[in-house]
């Protein structure tokens, strides 16, 4: 199963960061969102990175032109007839990616592979709104894309070996290293980071210390290179909110529960760095 042409599905951070990393292997990459504005600020973003690459040295003016004439515009979820593969990254919510999945397994040709890089929502149960669970996997980018090493490769119940080879070689070849993880809620990577972020709003909420005192006890106390309210503000509060939502129900343990300050942000319409507001203020 060999993969040629691809397609995206959302033009956000995540899709963008995909969008270009595919096309920058050499893959077709069709780039979908529902908002023309979206697939436009997406485009601009996948521009601005690569204009850095050749300011820096690692790419001609031509190589970028090159990757750029490799990316295509879709509003229309029509065009995934021809691909070979289908990488969802729409917002984190099980009921859009459930109906993009069932239009999107009447679209597609019988063979391709359907994947989506959910942050913590079933892969069985997405493949479930399929007549094809076989082709469904999770393959789950780390943000930003463009720089992160990590891709982990979910199987569903049904995902076939040969459908999980083809994704990790289609992995390995956009300089990525696949790691195999079991479909449970948060998978590994967010079961375990997002907790800590969640924490770190209830330290806020509490008053334990401010915004900037939580962040620098982590960077210069753990050396991560974000403090946790910094990066929850850079994964979008949103995002932050639905993957607790989906460890508290999908455990049903009281220590997954969203930390209420968490839900105020985001029904403020504060969603971090993407809205321009969240515990920090972006300009
Ligand atoms: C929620 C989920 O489901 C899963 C997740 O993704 S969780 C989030 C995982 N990601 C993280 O934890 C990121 C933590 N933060 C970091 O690693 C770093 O702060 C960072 C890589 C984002 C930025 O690094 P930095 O050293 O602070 O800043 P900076 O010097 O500006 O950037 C380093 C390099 O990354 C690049 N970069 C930074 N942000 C970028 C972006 N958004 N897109 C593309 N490239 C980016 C820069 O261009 C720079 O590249 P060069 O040095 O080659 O020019
Ligand atoms: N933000 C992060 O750090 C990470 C997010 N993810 C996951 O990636 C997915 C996308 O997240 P982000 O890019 O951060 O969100 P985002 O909010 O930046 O982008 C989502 C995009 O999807 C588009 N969209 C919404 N519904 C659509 C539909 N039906 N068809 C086509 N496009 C549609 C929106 O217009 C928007 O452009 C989510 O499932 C999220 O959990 C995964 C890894 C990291």
């Amino acid at each position: 199963m060999e993969i040629k042409k691809v397609m995206v599905i959302g033009a956000g951070q995540m899709g963008g960061g995909i969008a270009q990393v595919c096309a920058q292997a050499g893959f077709d990459v069709k780039l979908n969102d529902i908002k023309e504005e979206s697939y436009a600020k997406g485009l601009a973003v996948i521009t601005k990175n690569l204009s850095r690459n050749v300011e820096k040295g690692r790419m001609t003016e031509d190589e970028k032109n090159a990757v750029l004439g490799r990316i295509t515009k879709s509003l229309d979820l029509q065009d995934a007839s021809d691909v070979d593969i289908i990488i969802e990254a729409a917002v984190e919510n099980m009921a859009i990616k459930k109906s993009i999945f069932t239009q999107l397994d009447g679209i597609a040709q019988e063979t391709a592979i359907l994947a989506s890089n959910t942050s913590s929502l079933s892969i069985t149960e997405i493949a479930a709104a399929t007549n094809r669970p076989e082709k469904v996997i999770g393959m789950h980018f780390m943000n930003p894309v463009p720089v992160m090493k990590l891709v982990e490769i979910i199987r569903g119940l049904a995902t076939t070996d040969e459908v999980y080879k083809a994704v990790e070689d289609m992995t390995k070849k956009l300089a990525k290293v696949p790691v195999e993880v079991n479909d449970f809620p948060g998978f590994v990577a967010n079961r375990i980071l997002m907790p800590m972020i969640n924490e770190a709003i209830y330290t806020l909420y509490e008053g334990v210390a401010t915004k900037e005192s939580i962040d620098d006890v982590m960077k210069l106390g753990m050396n991560h290179p974000m403090g946790p309210l910094q990066l929850a503000d850079f994964i979008g509060l949103d995002t932050c909110l639905y993957i607790m939502e989906t460890l508290h129900e999908g455990f049903g343990d009281s220590k997954y529960r969203p930390c209420p300050l968490l839900r105020k942000y985001v029904n403020a319409g504060w969603l971090g760095k993407k809205s321009g507001r969240g515990f920090y203020v972006y300009s």
